[in-house]
């Protein structure tokens, strides 16, 4: 994407999930998406009733997984928003793990008959942004001397360790 200033890997996508015909194929714990944190800054995501499957990490344990649940966008007074908000990993670089970048992954739902349809908007600053902690009193200096990378070296890591 281009932008005012320079080039950016926000990306807006639209994701099926096909739905699973042959029961014999398919356990219950079966993955639609496996478990990860978004490589961008911010997850903007929108999701349909009755096609549930996204899943949260509680405490970073492989075992607790905690559904994120669908919610009308007509009544703002329950909790919860009709927008799942994830923060991704540049926040946790920004902050200097203050903020963590969200662990989720989609499973297979009982009903799995159905398709799931998400809309996910990923934000991600310009390439060539430093993904250095802020300069801030409310944000610890980097104990661990992490190399200084951009937001693409970045994602292009994160890319290569997931295909590789
Ligand atoms: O489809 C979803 O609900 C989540 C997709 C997702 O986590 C991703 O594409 O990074
Ligand atoms: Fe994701």
């Amino acid at each position: 994407m281009e932008c005012l200033n320079g080039d950016t890997h926000t990306i807006l996508r639209f994701l099926r999930y096909p739905q699973i015909r042959d029961t014999e194929e398919a356990e219950n714990d079966d993955i639609r998406a496996g478990a990860h944190t978004d490589y961008g800054l911010l997850t903007i995501l929108f999701q349909q009733e009755g096609q549930q499957g996204l899943q949260l990490n509680v405490n970073q344990n492989d075992d607790d997984w905690a559904p994120v649940e669908f919610q009308p966008s007509d009544d703002i007074t329950k909790e919860g928003a009709p927008l799942v908000v994830n923060f991704g990993d540049l926040f946790q670089f920004w902050t200097n793990d203050i903020i963590k970048s969200t662990r989720h992954r989609v499973a297979v739902p009982e009903s799995r008959l159905k398709d799931r349809y998400s809309i996910v908007f990923f934000v991600h600053p310009e390439d060539d942004t430093s993904l250095e902690g802020w300069n801030s009193k409310y944000i610890p200096k980097d104990k661990n001397n992490k190399p200084k990378v951009t937001a693409y070296e970045h994602l292009l890591m994160r890319l290569e360790d997931t295909y590789k």
